[in-house]
């Protein structure tokens, strides 16, 4: 009889390396979808790894390459608790997808099962999706394959937004525990959201429609299947939702064109003040954005999403009578705009905590408070709460019947708001939630504070490797001297504030600088982009 070691070297020439050098980067693998089948199958070979490291429980793959266009694909693997997959693995599935032959690739499968002290012998589980990629249904059958080779339980959930299959994953792996978070089923995904937004907006029904671009990704069907569930208590409006045609996918639309360009989708049809919003192509980043005065295209990103909801959040914990055991707190990464950060401090009276960029260490932050509101600017988002606060929340008294209705509305946010991770079909609803209860606009919204003006450069240099940052990155501990260039620059600026990074996912450095007038923002990050490109050798 063919052993596990036979099987995965037969499954795996199916599957040749085609040369490349890989990468499990911040966003797991990404990149044209034709060089993945291999990477592919070994993920599944280390999916099953991990789901023995933790003696069975289910560990999510999702295939997917969020806002890329069409002709790229990726992979990521979701943890047991529905998180992000823990950094110290990334190594792994890089050694893995890098071995060269079919035989090396067994090695360090091999030394891996070794190495990893594996324990019990419990069957691995695996559940997966996929966006609406047209390479998908091809990258599925090599996941499959390794998956039969390894002889690992799975199911497939065919498509799904990624939070969902997160979803998917915390529920299968909760099941009977305290932890308990939901039925293990999509409809269960979309039942639990819109139980808890009903409940939410009982006293407050949402003014007006949303219109929302689902980037013609994933997230248009799952949407317009959520509205069912709905019950006509919101007027949601899909745009943008044709996966018939996947070639379509972020084109002109979704959450990064907008985010990018700083403008609507050209297709939109919005009029002046109109409540739009963005997902991108696998829904787990949201931007809002409207047009104001003079047709002024008005952005409210994920630093507004993260004001807005600290701000509700805040005021329910005070009416509620629990101001004193929940602590509330924001983070953000360097890229929030300085405005943001000012209003959190000072307008809320929140603490801020800023991280290196990626949701994971926003994510890890965010646990340290008992409600954390982590967003990174550009949407992707979500709010933890810590074990404690559900249990404050779940077993107050309330001392009046405004006490209990704020109580309500609290509990209901602790259900709607996705606890793995960021989700652009919960973020909606919790902006929709909190639009209604204030009876703001998107203009009340955007007159909370005024961004300073600010600008993102890329700089192409020859080893991006030579730039060391500390300090969550605001900081350059090298190239030797160019920090003390970067303070100089913003001294001479009004409210001037720059740093640079290396991007993790581009082969560049990314220069971020905002100051109190456009011009001074323009300028500072070129004469800052000037520095760095003088820093490095040509
Ligand atoms: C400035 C910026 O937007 N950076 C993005 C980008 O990271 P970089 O390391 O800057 O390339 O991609 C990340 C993954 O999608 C995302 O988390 C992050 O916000
Ligand atoms: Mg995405």
């Amino acid at each position: 009889m063919a052993t596990i070691n036979d099987k995965i070297l037969a499954a795996s020439a199916k599957h040749p390396q085609p040369g490349n050098v890989f990468q499990y980067g911040t966003a797991g693998f990404r990149m044209k979808a034709d060089l993945l089948d291999s990477v592919v199958f070994r993920v599944g070979l280390l999916a099953s790894l991990r789901s023995r490291k933790f003696g069975g429980q289910v560990i999510g793959v999702m295939i997917t390459a969020s806002h890329n266009p069409p002709e790229d694909n990726g992979v990521k693997l979701v943890d047991p608790f529905g998180e992000m997959l823990e950094s110290s693995w990334e190594a792994y599935a890089t050694r893995l997808a890098n071995a060269k032959t079919d035989k090396e690739l067994l090695a360090v499968y091999n030394k891996l099962e070794q190495d990893l002290d594996l324990g019990t012998n419990k069957t691995p589980k695996v559940i997966y999706a996929r966006d609406t990629r047209a390479s998908g249904s091809r990258l599925v059958g090599c996941l499959v394959d390794a998956l039969e080779a390894t002889g690992t339980e799975y199911t497939d959930y065919k498509l799904l937004t990624t939070p969902q299959l997160h979803y998917l994953v915390r529920c299968s792996n909760t099941k009977g525990t305290e932890y308990e978070y939901g039925d293990i089923s999509e409809k269960g995904y979309y039942e639990k959201l819109a139980n808890a937004f009903k409940l939410a907006v009982k006293h407050k029904k949402p003014q007006g429609p949303v219109t929302v671009d689902c980037a013609n990704g994933v997230g248009g069907p799952k949407l317009r299947e959520l509205i069912k569930y709905l019950d006509g208590t919101i007027d949601i409006r899909v745009v943008n939702d044709d996966v018939l045609k996947p070639e379509n996918l972020n084109v002109s639309c979704g959450a990064d064109y907008v985010k990018t360009n700083q403008r609507a989708p050209p297709s939109s049809k919005a009029g002046p003040l109109e409540r739009c919003a963005s997902l991108d192509g696998d829904a787990d980043r949201i931007v809002y954005y409207f047009n104001g005065e003079n047709d002024k295209f008005v952005l409210l990103d994920g630093d507004r999403i993260a004001t807005l909801a600290a701000s509700f959040l805040g005021e329910l914990a005070r009416q509620s009578g629990l101001a004193e055991s929940l602590k509330i707190g924001v983070v953000q990464t360097a890229y929030a705009n300085g405005a943001a950060t000012q209003y959190v401090t000072s307008n809320l009276g929140l603490p801020v905590v800023c991280t290196a960029t990626g949701v994971k260490h926003l994510h890890h932050a965010a646990l340290q408070f008992d409600v954390g509101v982590y967003f990174e600017a550009n949407g992707h988002g979500t709010v933890v709460f810590s074990h404690d606060a559900y249990k404050a929340i779940n077993n107050h008294e309330p001392q009046s019947p405004a006490q209990a209705n704020a109580l309500e509305t609290l509990k209901a946010l602790s259900d709607l708001i996705n606890q793995a991770v960021g989700d652009a079909l919960s973020d909606l609803l919790l902006v929709e939630v909190i639009l209604a209860h204030k009876g703001w606009s998107v203009k009340d919204w955007e007159d909370t504070y005024v961004d300073l003006p600010n600008r993102l450069v890329k700089v192409h240099v020859l080893l991006r490797s030579m730039f060391v940052t500390t300090d969550s990155e605001r900081r350059l501990l090298e190239p030797a001297g160019l920090q003390a260039t970067i303070d100089s620059l913003c001294g001479k600026y009004k409210a001037g504030r720059s740093f640079a990074r290396a991007s993790g996912t581009e082969d560049a450095v990314r220069v971020y600088a905002e100051a109190a007038t456009r011009g001074e923002a323009d300028d500072l990050a070129q004469k800052v982009a000037n520095a760095v490109s003088r820093a490095t050798p040509a």
